[in-house]
């Protein structure tokens, strides 16, 4: 449970199965290794109802095993209490930050900062693109960039 006065960041990918249950694993491990992760709230969520109630993709759960990384999450749907409850909503392509920001334009008093994940990636890979059609190499994609644009955004944030 985050201390009063900590921060919150909720990762959102289409389905919650692939890209942005892999981001918040490895942020939530970035954070637990700088003594901070109890300052923290994370979670991950979809965009769509596609697999609402299932667990990681194998090819991500397999990548993240290869790196030492947990990773333990039920896909679910993004709420409306999640626009207002989390600090950041941090996504991956630009469908998703069209999604969201819909979402979000329909409630009155929605706090989040809806941002895409690779807007702080020190190599500019600003799309973090969706692997679900793709290969094992394609999920190490998502695993490294995930990891790059995590670092900095504890860095700024805590
Ligand atoms: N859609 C798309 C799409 C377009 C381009 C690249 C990837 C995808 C794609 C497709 C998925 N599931 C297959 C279609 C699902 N059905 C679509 C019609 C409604 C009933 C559900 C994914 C599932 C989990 C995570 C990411 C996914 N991403």
């Amino acid at each position: 449970m985050a201390a009063p006065g900590g921060r919150s960041v909720l990762f959102v990918c289409l389905g919650n199965i692939c890209r942005s249950p892999i981001a918040e694993a490895v942020f939530r491990k970035m954070a637990t290794d700088s003594g901070v992760a109890d300052k923290w709230r994370i979670d991950s969520a979809a965009t769509s109802t596609y697999e609402i109630g299932n667990p990681p993709d194998h090819r991500g759960l397999a990548c993240m095993k290869k790196h030492g990384v947990s990773m333990k999450h039920v896909a679910r749907q993004v709420t409306k209490d999640d626009f207002m409850t989390f600090d950041h909503i941090l996504c991956m392509d630009d469908s998703n930050l069209r999604d969201l920001n819909k979402k979000a334009s329909s409630i009155k008093d929605s706090k989040a900062k809806i941002e895409l994940l690779g807007s702080y990636d020190p190599e500019k890979q600003l799309i973090i693109q969706d692997p679900y059609y793709g290969s094992d190499k394609d999920f190490e994609t998502v695993y490294e960039q995930c990891a790059r644009c995590c670092k900095v955004f504890l860095e700024q944030h805590s």
